[in-house]
């Protein structure tokens, strides 16, 4: 008689940021592929990324391009790890040779938020006193309020977001632009006091979904991952990262988006601003969904004609000023 010898399926191994949001996000995750598949094991290896540990400096002034994603990264190409879950808007547009974004799951409200100090309880963005000083490290975010808000004043913050709301409470700012996303996420809902509308701000590309970054060739993760992928939220993502990859030219700027998906119907609108807040172009392109990549590309070029390469160009020449 023969017998059939199986050998016992491997362990994923799922990699994360050690950040109470990270690791939020990556145990969700895990859950979620638990319920797909309970007969699978995954286990969870944190590792702590160079932008974890600089938290002194502004993200402005070192870009923030994979300094969240670099040391997973490794741990994926020397095979330590499975898969990394990322917030999508940290997780550059363009990956490693040999990894892919193998899938994204689900997005939470993509907008930003208005957290407010205590004692302006009463009051909107559109209400806030002249010189009051809102908190945001995000050129994106800067540069957009400057451009409706001039009488408001923006200072850098940094930390995680208790740090950050610490600061805040403490009267180091009269409010703070976050993510909606990441508030809800950690069970804070209750500090958003304003959600900002694409009148206001866009959001920043992939804002609001996680990515899962996994090795190329790997047929089984990538079989695994989609089975928690959502389709709607990553065609619109596509179009965003498409469109900021055309756009970015190798350096941090001040891109925001909105996309609707409508059927088959795809909506990206985006604004380029300069961070002195002078100058915003902003267009919409609409398409067939399958076509989100090729709607991002177009919509980056119909942007830089309309005066985004100079915004582009002169971010780029002040970097290299400094
Ligand atoms: N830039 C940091 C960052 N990266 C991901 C989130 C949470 C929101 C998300 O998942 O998009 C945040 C915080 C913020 O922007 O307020």
């Amino acid at each position: 008689m023969t017998s059939t010898v199986t050998s016992p399926a491997r362990t994923i191994r799922i990699g994360s940021r050690k950040s109470q949001l990270a690791l939020i996000q990556t145990y969700w995750v895990q859950e979620q592929l638990k319920k797909h598949f309970p007969d699978r094991e995954f286990e969870v290896q944190t590792m702590s990324t160079h932008g974890d540990k600089i938290l002194d400096v502004a993200l402005s002034k070192i870009g923030d391009k994979g300094l969240f994603t670099k040391e997973l990264e490794l741990g994926m190409l020397r095979d330590e790890i499975d898969f990394a879950v990322h917030s999508l808007k940290d997780l550059p547009t363009r990956l490693p040779e040999g990894l892919v974004l193998g899938c994204v799951t689900e997005r939470e409200n993509p907008a930003d938020a208005l957290v407010m100090h205590q004692k302006h309880q009463d009051k909107q963005i559109e209400t806030l006193p002249e010189g009051s000083i809102i908190g945001t490290s995000s050129l994106r975010r800067l540069a957009q309020l400057r451009y409706h808000f001039p009488h408001l004043s923006f200072k850098d913050v940094r930390g995680n977001l208790n740090t950050r709301l610490a600061k805040l409470d403490a009267g180091d700012y009269d409010a703070l632009i976050l993510a909606v996303a990441g508030l809800k996420r950690l069970d804070m809902s209750d500090r958003i006091h304003q959600i900002l509308p694409p009148e206001i701000s866009l959001h920043a590309v992939g804002q609001g979904a996680l990515g899962i970054e996994c090795r190329e060739d790997d047929q089984e993760v990538l079989e695994l991952l989609n089975a928690i992928a959502h389709p709607p939220t990553a065609q619109r993502c596509y179009a965003e990262r498409s469109l900021l990859r055309e756009l970015e030219g190798g350096c941090q700027v001040p891109i925001g988006v909105d996309t609707q998906l409508e059927g088959d119907t795809l909506t990206l609108t985006a604004i380029v601003a300069s961070v002195d807040g002078q100058k915003l172009v902003k267009d919409t392109i609409q398409g067939d969904s399958s076509q989100a990549e090729n709607l991002g590309i177009e919509l980056a070029q119909k942007l830089k004609q309309q005066g985004a390469q100079e915004i582009l160009d002169e971010i780029l020449a002040q970097i290299e000023r400094e």
